[in-house]
């Protein structure tokens, strides 16, 4: 008998579209499954201001194909220089739904990012008065600390600091990845949300580092160890409405992933749905799976959840490429390492 699940088409609360020709590439791979999507705004240049994200969204819907309906919800990327009015001027005129802040150094194309808090304060004032929510990656950068606590580190000396110096700013912690980021969102109230993407309910850090180094595993916030991974799929499943899908699939052509330094970003988009169900049908948790791809991310930014749907069928293991092509390379697909039977119709 064939099992079957109806669920309002899902949005991706935090998405790597770059540029270009791997723009071109990667946008149809969501906009296939996906109604809306957070668009990172890490490019080389950033996109920094609302002039900046306008002229992306343009990019944007021009490499969408004929046919295909999708929204890009742009957000700004925080510069110690960022103008507090020209946020709010492209918050007012519908254009973004969010700024995103990436400590200087932590992550891929965040040379740009914030060193010292104080240049921001004015920033961050502003958005809390009109209701920009800020998403944060959110590790710290010290040298001295090491790769796998950055995030928990982070919680402490920067963000819960940051939340109460700015009572009334919403934020998303982006692509949490350890059981404090769990355990931070639940003691705190619903001005606060995760983002928790597809690959980090699949694996652990033995997954990128056992029997060889796999660079197509590697990513940041790097995989934690198992009992980490346990914690995001629980509170994923959970049916609690702070925590919602963001992929952050990150695409890099494989000759930049498949070497002696790697850049760090999975790539998810085209089997994220299939890979989800999976996971949610082995939680238990079929019934929490709309919440968490299609309604609490909506809800914490305010819009409405999507009126189309998108029904999920059971069946023999589905097929994917393991590869898309980009006139710039191939850019490899997330491997769940497991067989994936639901079909997105
Ligand atoms: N997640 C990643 O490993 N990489 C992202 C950046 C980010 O989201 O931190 C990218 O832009 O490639
Ligand atoms: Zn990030
Ligand atoms: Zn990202």
């Amino acid at each position: 008998m064939s099992q079957s699940l109806t669920i309002p088409r899902p949005d991706d609360w935090h998405l790597h579209l770059r540029d270009g020709a791997v723009l071109r590439a990667v946008l149809p791979e969501t906009a296939r499954h996906f109604g809306r999507a957070i668009i990172m705004p890490n490019l080389v240049p950033p996109v920094v201001t609302g002039k900046d994200a306008a002229a992306y969204r343009d990019r944007i819907l021009s490499a969408l194909p004929e046919g295909m309906v999708f929204e890009p919800l742009m957000t700004l990327y925080l510069t110690e220089d960022t103008d507090a009015e020209d946020v709010a001027a492209a918050h007012k005129n519908g254009l973004i739904k969010a700024v995103k802040l990436y400590p200087a150094g932590a992550t891929t194309n965040s040379a740009s990012g914030v060193r010292d808090f104080d240049k921001v304060r004015g920033v961050l004032e502003k958005m809390a008065e009109i209701d920009l929510p800020l998403c944060v990656h959110g590790e710290v950068t010290d040298s001295e600390i090491d790769i796998f606590d950055r995030e928990a580190v982070f919680i402490d000396r920067v963000l819960d600091p940051l939340r109460r110096a700015m009572p009334g700013l919403r934020v998303v912690m982006e692509h949490i990845t350890t059981q404090d980021g769990v355990d931070y969102v639940k003691a705190n109230k619903a001005d606060l949300g995760a983002t928790i993407t597809t690959h980090h309910l699949v694996i652990n850090r033995n997954h990128l580092l056992v029997g060889g180094i796999r660079p197509h595993y590697y990513c940041l916030p790097v995989a934690k160890r198992e009992e980490h991974r346990l914690a995001l799929r629980a509170a994923a499943t959970s049916g609690d409405a702070r925590f919602f899908l963001g992929t952050d699939s990150a695409p890099h052509t494989d000759p930049n992933k498949e070497s002696a330094c790697g850049c760090a970003g999975c790539f998810t988009a085209t089997n994220t749905l299939s890979i989800l169900t999976e996971v949610f049908e082995q939680e238990n948790a079929l019934d929490n799976l709309a919440g968490f791809a299609s309604e609490n991310g909506p809800a914490f930014y305010g819009l409405p959840v999507n009126t189309e749907t998108v029904t999920l069928t059971k069946g023999e293991p589905i097929s994917y490429p393991q590869k898309i092509d980009t006139e710039d390379g191939p850019v490899t697909l997330f491997d769940p390492q497991m067989p994936l039977h639901w079909r997105v119709t």
